[in-house]
């Protein structure tokens, strides 16, 4: 990517995290993701730190730039309901529906993502996108699991590929599955979950967002769930 590219793209991630605040209410416990376009939503946070109660947050990377920047981060246990959740998406089509987990924090995302009201997602508008799979699909899964899952993934009709090298924040392991057209992402969802050593997988298709930012660079569209 040329480098003016990906100054645009940054200033579309900033600007769709920016646009996000306005759905942060006032003492509020917000439910964080994590990834380049939630870290500019938590610096525009921090200018509001004051006036909400804190966060909870779905990696440990974003717990250490919440707390770097003096936002109390809670553990989900000791919270009931969140209000709003605000992530981004390696990839998300009209409905709202979204592969998540580029930075292998799908499943912490998906947790959090359950507990919350209202999920915003942030997205610079390269992962808008008709039909979701041409960004490879992250699994996680049990580390001894890792060769039986890919089996059963490639009797699905995917093609997995360890992620070398990579341990997610439980402990455990990732595979990339390429070659997924996935027309029904609800299906291939729960699929994938009932593979057993499966922790969780990356499509957030059940629990899609309800709203997205999707910036340009210049402009932020507001989308609402079809
Ligand atoms: O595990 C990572 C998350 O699902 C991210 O939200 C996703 O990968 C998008 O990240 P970024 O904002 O860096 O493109």
């Amino acid at each position: 990517m040329s480098q003016q590219k990906k100054s645009q793209q940054d200033q579309a991630k900033r600007l769709a995290a920016e646009a996000a605040i306005e759905f942060v209410p006032p003492r509020s416990i917000v439910g964080v993701g994590t990834g380049s376009t939630v870290n500019y939503f938590i610096d525009a946070l921090a200018a509001l730190k004051h006036d909400i109660e804190g966060a909870v947050s779905s990696s440990e990377a974003s717990t250490a730039r919440l707390k770097k920047l003096g936002i109390p981060v809670y553990d989900l246990n000791g919270v009931g309901e969140i209000a709003v959740y605000v992530d981004g998406a390696d990839e998300i089509n009209p409905h709202l529906q979204m592969i998540k987990g580029g930075g292998g924090a799908l499943t912490r995302e998906k947790i959090v993502a359950a507990v919350s009201k209202t999920f915003v997602c942030i997205a610079d508008d390269s992962k808008w996108v008709d039909v979701l799979g041409e960004f490879p699909l992250p699994v996680e899964v049990i580390p001894m699991a890792r060769s039986y899952a890919a089996r059963q993934i490639v009797a699905l009709g995917g093609d997995p590929v360890y992620r070398e090298g990579v341990t997610t924040d439980n402990g455990n392991v990732i595979l990339d599955v390429y070659n997924l057209h996935i027309e029904k992402p609800i299906d291939l969802e729960e699929k994938l979950n009932q593979i057993t050593g499966v922790v969780t997988n990356g499509l957030f298709a059940k629990r899609g967002a309800d709203i997205a930012l999707i910036s340009d660079g210049h402009d932020v569209k507001k989308h609402t769930r079809r």
